[in-house]
């Protein structure tokens, strides 16, 4: 089950995974109507791009700052808080107890909190070097009932989890994927990896996609070939 209200175009979140404001700003301008969300990380938000999200969201363009913040309690509070003010439309924590429950608390009324279940880049080799007994598929599902229970909005997972996650927690929660790869694109560092058509019929709200649109030669043309496919899927 999906919310109804969001629009197909508004389910594609491109992330602004560039080196400077002015690179973000020229493709945006490239990328004009076609998309409505974009996402603001590491590369971007510690090279001055957070400043982009209140000029964004004045833009009429929802915004996604992806810090995946995790730190004691208080810490997390305060940063969320910082984050609040600026307008984003989601923020991203680990999904830790202490951690999620510090974003909850903090994030006021407009923001909202997604936890990051397991990421993409990793497998169960992955997650047993990093001394975790779970592989993958557990440990997403045991994270996402844990993000429920302490009021969590949304959920960050793989397309592959979608649709048990989207059974685990029902319509409320938002699912929001990366790992997004359009048939024939590169695949890079990402280990669980979905079509956009796919992601969306298992039950993804969101798509999150990087390099599939920064780094095409015709980026509105690949970010309108996505939408398309959210469309032809149903989302
Ligand atoms: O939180 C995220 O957005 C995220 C979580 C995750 O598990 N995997 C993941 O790839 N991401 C982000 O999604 C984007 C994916 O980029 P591409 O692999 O280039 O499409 C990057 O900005 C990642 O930081």
């Amino acid at each position: 089950m999906k919310p109804t209200h969001v629009e197909s175009r508004d389910r594609l979140i491109v992330a602004l995974d560039l080196s400077s404001v002015e690179a973000a700003e020229a493709l945006i301008a490239r990328l004009g109507d076609s998309v409505t969300f974009y996402k603001i990380g590491y590369q971007l938000g510690y090279a001055g791009g957070l400043a982009l999200v209140p000029k964004l969201a004045e833009r009429g363009k929802k915004v996604f700052v992806d810090l995946k913040l995790h730190d004691i309690g208080n810490t997390v509070a305060k940063g969320v808080e910082s984050i609040a003010k600026l307008g984003a439309t989601f923020l991203t924590v680990h999904a830790y107890p202490q951690t999620m429950k510090a974003a909850a608390e903090a994030r006021g009324s407009s923001l909202k909190i997604l936890a990051v279940t397991v990421l993409t880049s990793y497998d169960d080799d992955d997650l047993h070097a990093a001394g975790f007994r779970f592989g993958v598929s557990d440990l997403v599902e045991a994270r996402a009932l844990q993000a429920q229970a302490l009021g969590i909005d949304g959920l960050v997972c793989s397309g592959e989890e979608a649709a048990t996650v989207r059974g685990i927690v029902g319509a409320q929660m938002a699912l929001v994927t990366p790992g997004i790869r359009p048939a024939g694109s590169a695949v890079g560092d990402q280990k669980r990896i979905m079509t956009p058509g796919r992601a969306i019929a298992a039950g993804a709200d969101y798509l999150v996609v990087g390099r599939p649109v920064v780094e095409a030669a015709d980026p509105k043309a690949a970010a309108e070939a996505i939408v398309a496919e959210i469309v032809q899927a149903g989302g």
